[in-house]
């Protein structure tokens, strides 16, 4: 095979142009592709997906072995493109901009090393990338609610997705329980059995999974990134076990504890529902001395608040998930014709505009100093500035 290294614009990663692909790998060679090399490998971003063409493909070339490897590619991938600039950030992730596309669409990482990269290769044993969609600077950060059952968080959750629909969305978690009487499968779980959680467990698919009252319940990936993807901010109703392990995961949320005001009207509440056998309730007071026992000292909770009066429990709660702090994230726009360079943490992006032609060359600063979050969910902290034409005042004003 050869293998032509095509340099585009200044500072920009080298593009492949292949010559002579044999179709060995199920990836269709389509024009220029990208490339970042991370220690022995080189990934090779841009052409088609292995299992779809309507998304960019990554192929990884491993010089140690001299081998191709196709990895399995985790989270929602880029829509194919026209072409894309591929810039290595911290030997982890790898920066792309992408050409022709939207303005909220067109930034995106491609984790290769991050340590939920590491921990999904360890899972899956193969190789292993994952898509994160760039979003522009603090957007709001998802919420996980944990507490014991018959606390209110269901009853919190509904206030909050009724009063803000367009805001937030629930991710809808798979058990393996069997559904209440109002239950809707996808709407409020995803009922499923256990053999077949447990088989996508192995696989990768969850965020967290954890056995809670003697049934399965899991956060998928997809079910975060659905809500990502329809532009809302993630809500997260979870137990104790799982809220520990979004906590280590990337997702970077505000987790919330709710108590009750005594265990007398934790029970009293759990009868009053009505959805539970005798035995199902004796159970779940039983775990609920432990569930707040942890929730209060485990330190794992950004929050704790008491939902004696639901109203006051309610406007607590708007106020610790910081309502009206953030402005919604804009998109970055950008014209298909640019170069990109990278100077310490910014990234430097030099659109061309065709009427204006040698006129005008403006400058857009990506600062990816503060990045936070980052696969399964969006990386965010991304900033942005727009630069006047270009000038020797440049350094000055990104200092
Ligand atoms: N770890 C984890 N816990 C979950 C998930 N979905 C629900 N739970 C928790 O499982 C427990 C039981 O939930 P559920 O059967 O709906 O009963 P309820 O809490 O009494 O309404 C609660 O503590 C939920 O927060 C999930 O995806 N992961
Ligand atoms: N502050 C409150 N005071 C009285 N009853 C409440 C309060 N919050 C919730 N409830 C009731 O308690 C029951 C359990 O609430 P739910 O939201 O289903 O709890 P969870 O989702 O935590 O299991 C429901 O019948 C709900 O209407």
């Amino acid at each position: 095979m050869v293998l032509v290294l095509v340099y585009n614009h200044q500072g920009e990663a080298p593009a492949f142009c292949f010559d002579n692909l044999k179709n060995g790998f199920g990836l269709k060679p389509k024009g220029l592709e990208t490339s970042a090399d991370v220690g022995d490998k080189t990934f090779v971003i841009g052409g088609a997906d292995n299992d779809s063409t309507s998304y960019i493909g990554v192929k990884i070339y491993d010089k140690s072995t001299g081998k191709w490897v196709i990895p399995t590619v985790l989270g929602t991938k880029p829509k194919a493109c026209k072409g894309n600039s591929a810039i290595l950030l911290n030997e982890d992730r790898i920066m792309i901009i992408i050409r022709g596309s939207t303005p909220d669409d067109c930034i995106w990482f491609l984790e290769v090393d991050t340590k939920y990269v590491k921990e999904q290769r360890k899972i899956l044993g193969t190789e292993v990338v994952a898509w994160s969609r760039g979003v522009r600077g603090d957007a709001e950060k998802p919420v996980v609610i944990s507490g014991p059952s018959g606390v209110g968080k269901g009853t919190l959750i509904n206030m909050l997705m009724k009063e803000f629909p367009s805001m937030f969305g629930f991710s809808v978690s798979h058990t393996t329980r069997a559904p209440r009487g109002n239950e809707k499968n996808g709407v409020h779980y995803h009922f499923t059995d256990r053999s077949v959680m447990e088989k996508d467990i192995k696989d990768g698919k969850f965020l967290e999974f954890a056995s809670v009252h003697g049934n399965l319940y899991g956060t998928s990936i997809e079910a975060v990134e659905a809500v990502a993807d329809s532009g809302k901010r993630c809500i997260l109703d979870i137990d104790v076990q799982g809220a520990t392990s979004v906590r280590a995961s990337s997702l970077d949320a505000i987790f919330i504890f709710i108590c009750p005001p005594t265990m007398r009207e934790l029970e009293e509440r759990l009868r009053a529902r009505g959805t539970e056998t005798e035995e199902q309730i004796l159970k779940r007071l039983r775990n609920a001395e432990a569930e707040i026992e942890q929730g209060k000292s485990s330190g794992i909770f950004d929050h704790i608040l008491y939902n004696d009066n639901l109203e006051e429990c309610y406007e607590n709660l708007k106020k610790v998930i910081e309502l009206k702090c953030h402005p919604a994230p804009r998109g970055i726009d950008l014209p298909s014709n640019h170069s990109v360079s990278k100077i310490d943490n910014k990234i430097l992006i030099n659109c061309e505009t065709p009427e204006l032609e040698k006129a005008s060359k403006n400058l857009i600063a990506l600062d990816v100093s503060s990045l936070k979050g980052g696969a399964p969910g969006r990386t965010r902290g991304l900033n942005v500035y727009a630069l006047d034409s270009f000038s020797d005042g440049l350094n000055e004003k990104l200092s």
